[in-house]
């Protein structure tokens, strides 16, 4: 199999998938890598047995078995445009595209490059850093929810010898915008506020936004026939207390980093769907601006110098 996006998550995946036996994990890297390494939860770094590949023509094989059969993308929302790259070569032309990403509209996202027929769209609850080129940190424990189906089944099936966690779940929508709000609160609010993610659940202010967020988000969803709990917000404040401090959210790195942030594929997400149906969500709305302005795509990144992320 291929993971595409050797960061955080791209990582963690190929490390776990690495264990089932038999299985070949391929990782496909954007920037030179010079050693693969993945440190577990509590754990020391190690080196898993994962092949690093930088260039597509490196991808040889016919389609279909023995070719490729499962491919995992794993780059940020905004960099989805290179994948294509990776994914029109013949050696995956049948394979089954799993995308773990954050946000919603998986399949359109990627229907510039696969029929969504061979998409299976995957929700991330693991956290994960990646302090260097190739170096992950495993920081929070968690699970990818895929949707009832063949290729989400077929996925927790490949799974399942290893120590990757992944749940299918039928109501994938209410799943899908339950992530987005936790995206939504601690993202937005720990990039804005350059803080871990744990703080959010700390600080009396925080939790009033965080709160006011998922009530635009719960609006929100119901029109795309998800329903968020009504308790969802103490739950969710509650659970980012209880964080280790070394839990960043993955848009805080991009920050920290000086890369350009996710905030289209998450608050801009609301936003968008919330104007479709005459709803008013401010508090998203103020996020995807704020955001919008922090990000180096539309202005430079800050010159005050940032410490970096270890
Ligand atoms: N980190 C986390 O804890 C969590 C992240 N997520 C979500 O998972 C997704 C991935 O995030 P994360 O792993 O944190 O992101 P990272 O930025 O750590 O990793 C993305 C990787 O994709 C690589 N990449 C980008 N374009 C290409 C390309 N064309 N070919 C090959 N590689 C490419 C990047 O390369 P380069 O090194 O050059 O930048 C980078 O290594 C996001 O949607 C995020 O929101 C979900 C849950 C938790
Ligand atoms: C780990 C978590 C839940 C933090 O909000 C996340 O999904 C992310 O960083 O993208």
């Amino acid at each position: 199999m291929l993971v595409v996006g050797a960061g955080a998550i791209g990582g963690l995946i190929a490390a776990k998938l690495a264990e089932a036996p038999g299985v070949t994990v391929l990782l496909a890297a954007r920037q030179p890598i010079e050693r693969f390494t993945f440190t577990p939860l509590g754990g020391e770094p190690a080196e898993p047995d994962v092949a690093v590949l930088r260039d597509p023509s490196e991808l040889s094989g016919p389609p279909g078995p023995p070719g490729l059969s499962w491919v995992v993308v794993a780059t940020k929302t905004y960099d989805v445009g290179g994948v294509g790259r990776w994914l029109g070569r013949p050696a995956v032309a049948g394979a089954t595209v799993v995308v773990a990403q954050n946000g919603v509209g998986h399949q359109e996202r990627l229907a510039p490059f696969v029929d969504p027929g061979r998409v299976v769209p995957a929700l991330v609850t693991y956290g994960a850093g990646r302090p260097g080129p190739g170096r992950v940190v495993h920081t929070l424990d968690g699970m990818v929810r895929v949707p009832a189906g063949t290729g989400g089944e077929g996925f927790a099936a490949l799974a399942a010898p290893t120590s990757l966690n992944v749940e299918v779940v039928t109501d994938f929508a209410t799943a899908q915008w339950t992530k987005l709000a936790y995206n939504l609160v601690g993202n937005s609010i720990s990039t804005i506020t350059d803080l871990p993610v744990r703080e959010i659940g700390r600080r009396p202010e925080l939790r009033r936004i965080g709160t006011a967020l998922v009530d635009e988000a719960r609006k929100v969803a119901a029109t795309q026939l998800a329903t968020l709990p009504a308790d969802l917000a103490e739950r969710m404040l509650d659970e980012f207390a209880a964080y280790p401090d070394t839990v960043r959210s993955s848009m805080w790195q991009d920050r920290q980093a000086g890369r350009p942030l996710e905030h289209d594929a998450i608050s801009g997400a609301v936003v968008r769907v919330a104007r479709s149906h005459n709803i008013d969500a401010p508090f998203s709305q103020m996020a995807t601006d704020l955001l919008e302005t922090l990000s180096p795509v539309r202005a430079p990144a800050s010159s005050v110098p940032r410490t970096a992320f270890t």
